[in-house]
């Protein structure tokens, strides 16, 4: 399927556009439960607290909250998406989603394979339907934690899987797989900067190996949709 691609001034006005048009994906779903993949990451985080503000009058009993890449470090860790997620919506009605489906922490003792088995069962039972799922788009053009040239991205089966040796630190990560990525009804991928001009051109000129280029073997059932600032569309 064809990515919409959607392009912004820069990274603020990026970040705006994602997080009104998410809001309006939300207040316009049928009634029951909501889940959405949130993603780490300077833009990711920033959508996610933009979003917050722009949720009134919503009935957050629905919301499930997932994280589809997890930075694995003890609960709490500053350099956690979740602990900077939590910074970035902090005082917000989204807090009170109904759950905050988040990774164990490193302080449980749990090897990195042991910690992506717990949420990938934690998928299973729940058996969410992402309504949405957000991600970043780093400059080697990976999405979530999945890294050009590492396994993770030819792992198949919609579950959750241990990363090592990230060339993002840190090196130890959990990531959806990109079938549990692809499940999502939409998948959004935002960005900025001109730092992410090549991957993205190589995302969205279609031609490229999954390993190759992770961000451009994502897309949502029905929609895949880009938000990106001149300076990351740049070379499109
Ligand atoms: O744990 C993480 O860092 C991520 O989830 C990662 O996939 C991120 O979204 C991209 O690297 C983009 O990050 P930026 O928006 O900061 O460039």
């Amino acid at each position: 399927m064809t990515a919409d691609v959607r392009t912004f001034p820069d990274k603020d006005a990026v970040i705006a556009g994602a997080a009104a048009d998410a809001a309006q994906v939300l207040a316009e779903a049928g009634n029951g439960r909501i889940d959405v993949a949130l993603t780490g990451g300077s833009v990711g985080t920033a959508v996610t607290g933009a979003l917050a503000s722009l949720l009134t009058g919503f009935d957050f009993s629905r919301l499930h909250l997932w994280f589809s890449d997890e930075r694995y470090l003890p609960t709490g860790h500053p350099d956690r998406n979740d602990t900077q997620t939590f910074k970035a919506v902090s005082g917000s009605a989204l807090m009170h989603a109904s759950r905050w489906h988040v990774c164990v922490g490193s302080e449980s003792g749990l090897s990195a394979e042991d910690a992506a088995a717990a949420l990938g069962k934690e998928v299973q039972s729940e058996a969410p339907n992402f309504a949405l799922s957000f991600l970043g788009v780093g400059p080697d053009g990976h999405v979530a934690s999945l890294f050009p040239g590492l396994p993770g991205v030819t792992v198949t089966g919609s579950g959750v899987i241990a990363v090592h040796d990230s060339p993002k630190p840190p090196p130890t990560r959990l990531s959806f797989t990109r079938d549990l990525i692809n499940s999502s009804a939409r998948v959004w991928a935002v960005l900025a900067g001109a730092e992410k001009a090549a991957a993205a051109a190589r995302a969205l000129g279609g031609a490229a190996t999954p390993s190759e280029s992770p961000s451009g073997s994502v897309a949502g059932s029905d929609e895949t949709r880009w938000y990106l600032d001149e300076a990351a569309a740049a070379d499109l």
